[in-house]
């Protein structure tokens, strides 16, 4: 995708200090993050770690108490906070495991209202996907299912191609099989009209392979923001015979290990510098990336007992 389609169809994000608090309690600590425009973000965290604070942030749905949120690109001409600004909203789309929708209406006046909100709706679309995921048009929302809900909000977000689309965890209630259509629509959709995406979830190995960029949230604090590849370059996953993988990894902390029969995976966190990597190599070691879930497991393990960090 070219720079220039992402700057007509894209939104960036840049949050400064940003802050909210419940009853005096930060749920959002002076976060600083920048969500560039085009992009898969992944929003992770543990329970209560601030995603659905931040992603209502984005949305406009919340002010923040301190500090600031601009939203830029698409056609905006100059960063603007989205808090009650009608021109950042109506390229914004927020849908939540919630599902913000009116019970007593049926799915085909939930679509008919979306159509007139979301100046990107693309109904064709919408009908295609209410099809794969087989949501009635004609049954009212409070008859669906706890996964034909999250299917239709699923529906909701992609049909309309908001510049900035964010899933907070919308996807939950929907069975495995359901989930998959979901990404697989989500990748095929983002080809064609780049945009910028944000999967809020602690499912982190099912999206790991969707997304681009990665921002780790710990109890409204900012753990990190990186790359995908650069934060599974942290560390290293090693396969072989035991003794050999015990060898190897004896110097790094070890996240994560299996063993199956003689044969060990590791998960370690640490620089394996290429002449370590080629030695393991040639002694009949697999070297991989971590998995983003060992590392998120990691990077949010709450501190020890005693420990005062
Ligand atoms: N309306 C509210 N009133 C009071 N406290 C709130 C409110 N909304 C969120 N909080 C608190 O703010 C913190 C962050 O909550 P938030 O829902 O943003 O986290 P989350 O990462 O989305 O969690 P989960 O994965 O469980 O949905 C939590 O401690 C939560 O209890």
């Amino acid at each position: 995708m070219t720079t220039s389609t992402v700057a007509q169809t894209a939104l960036g994000v840049r949050a400064e200090n940003l802050t909210v608090r419940f009853g005096g309690v930060p749920a959002l600590d002076r976060l600083d993050l920048r969500l560039a425009p085009g992009k898969i973000h992944g929003l992770l965290g543990r329970n209560g770690s601030g995603k659905s604070t931040l992603a209502a942030v984005l949305a406009g749905f919340r002010q923040p108490d301190d500090g600031r949120v601009l939203i830029d690109g698409a056609g905006l001409g100059t960063p603007m906070p989205p808090y009650e600004n009608a021109v950042v909203t109506s390229r914004v789309c927020l849908i939540r495991e919630s599902g913000d929708l009116v019970d007593s209406a049926p799915v085909r006046q939930v679509l008919g209202l979306a159509a007139s909100l979301r100046p990107y709706w693309d109904a064709e679309l919408a009908a295609e996907l209410l099809d794969r995921f087989e949501v009635p048009a004609g049954k009212r929302i409070s008859k669906l299912s706890r996964g034909k809900r999250s299917a239709l909000g699923v529906v909701l977000g992609l049909a309309s191609r908001a510049p900035l689309t964010i899933f907070d965890e919308t996807y939950l209630g929907m069975d495995v099989p359901s989930r998959n259509v979901f990404y697989d629509a989500l990748l095929a959709d983002y080809a064609e009209v780049p945009r910028t995406i944000v999967l809020s979830t602690h499912l982190v190995s099912e999206v790991s392979t969707l997304l681009e960029e990665v921002v780790i949230l710990d109890n409204g604090r900012l753990v990190t923001q990186s790359p995908v590849d650069a934060l599974r370059g942290r560390g290293a996953a090693m396969v072989g015979p035991a003794a050999l993988v015990d060898k190897f990894a004896a110097d790094f902390t070890v996240l994560a290990e299996e063993r199956l029969g003689g044969t060990k995976s590791v998960t370690v966190l640490g620089d394996l510098d290429p002449a370590l990597r080629a030695e393991a190599a040639a002694s009949g070691l697999e070297i991989g990336l971590v998995g983003l879930q060992d590392l998120f497991v990691h990077l949010t393990a709450p501190a020890p007992k005693g420990d005062r960090r």
